[in-house]
C-alpha cells in the first residue's frame, strides 16, 4: 500500500471536474475511493480515466446481494485491478468467502461493518438494537472469519477492532479535520485520531473537494498526519 494513507473520495458528478480535482490535490494524497456516484456515472471507462493519474484505485462499490451474484460482479471487476474493494459484511459469511474468492490476488476485500452515517438510533431503525461500536464489532469479527483482509469502520470503533486484529486492514472515512462540517457523518473523528487509532487507509472527500481551495485542504490534512 501506499505511504500517504489519504485516499480522496472522488464524489464529484462529472469526469472532467473529478480529473481537474485529482491532478490538483494528487501530490498531497494516496489514493482514489471511487463510490457508487462514480461508478454508476462512468462505469469502466471513468475508472480507466481516473487509473492514468497513476494512483491506486480503492473501488467503494459496498456489495451486498446473494453469494453467486457477488462473486460474479468481482469477476466484472477484476479486469480494473482496484486495490481495494468493499462489500457489506451484513451480507454473510458465504457472501463474503465468495467474494474474497473471487476476487484478483492483489485487490483487498474490506467488509462495511456500520456505516459512519450511523448512530444508535439509525441501527436501531434497521431492527438491530446494539450500538455501532458492538455491532461494528460483532461484523468485523465475521469479516476476519469469512476470510476478508480488513473492514471500514468508523474512528470510534477502529482501535479496539485493531487490538483484535493485529494484522487487518481498517479503512475508515467520517473523517473531519477540526473545525470541519459533519453534514450527514455521525460517528467522525480527526484524520490524525483514526491514524493514531490504527487506520490504514483514511478516507476524505468533502472536507477536500468542497474545500474552497482543495490544494490547500489536501496540504493542510497532509501536515497533520
Ligand atoms: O461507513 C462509510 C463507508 C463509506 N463512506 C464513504 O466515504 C466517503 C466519505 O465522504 P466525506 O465527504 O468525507 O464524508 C463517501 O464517499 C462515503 O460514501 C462513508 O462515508 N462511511
Amino acid at each position: 500500500m501506499t505511504h500517504n494513507p489519504v485516499f480522496l473520495a472522488v464524489d464529484v458528478p462529472r469526469l472532467e471536474t473529478a480529473i481537474d480535482l485529482v491532478q490538483k490535490v494528487s501530490g498531497h494524497i494516496g489514493g482514489l475511493k471511487l463510490g457508487l456516484e462514480f461508478f454508476c456515472a462512468h462505469g469502466h471507462h471513468g475508472v480507466h480515466e481516473m487509473a492514468k493519474i497513476g494512483l491506486p484505485i480503492f473501488l467503494d462499490l459496498k456489495l451486498h446481494d446473494i453469494p453467486n451474484t457477488v462473486a460474479a460482479a468481482m469477476q466484472s471487476i477484476h479486469v480494473l485491478e482496484p486495490a481495494i474493494v468493499t462489500v457489506h459484511a451484513s451480507g454473510g459469511r458465504a457472501m463474503m468467502e465468495d467474494a474474497k474468492a473471487a476476487a484478483g490476488e492483489n485487490t483487498k476485500v474490506v467488509g462495511v461493518t456500520v456505516l459512519t452515517s450511523f448512530d444508535d438510533k439509525d441501527l436501531s431503525g434497521v431492527g438491530i438494537d446494539h450500538s455501532p461500536y458492538e455491532q461494528a464489532m460483532r461484523l468485523a469479527e465475521l469479516s476476519k472469519a469469512s476470510g476478508l483482509d480488513g473492514i471500514v469502520c468508523s474512528g470510534h470503533e477502529v482501535g479496539a477492532i485493531h487490538k483484535q486484529w493485529k494484522d487487518g486492514f481498517f479503512v475508515v472515512p467520517g473523517l473531519r479535520p477540526a473545525k470541519g462540517k459533519a453534514g450527514d457523518q455521525k460517528r467522525t473523528v480527526t484524520p490524525r485520531e483514526a491514524r493514531d487509532a490504527g487506520a490504514s487507509v483514511l478516507v476524505i472527500g468533502r472536507p477536500i473537494s468542497r474545500a474552497e481551495n482543495p490544494l490547500a485542504a489536501a496540504r493542510s490534512i497532509e501536515a497533520t498526519l
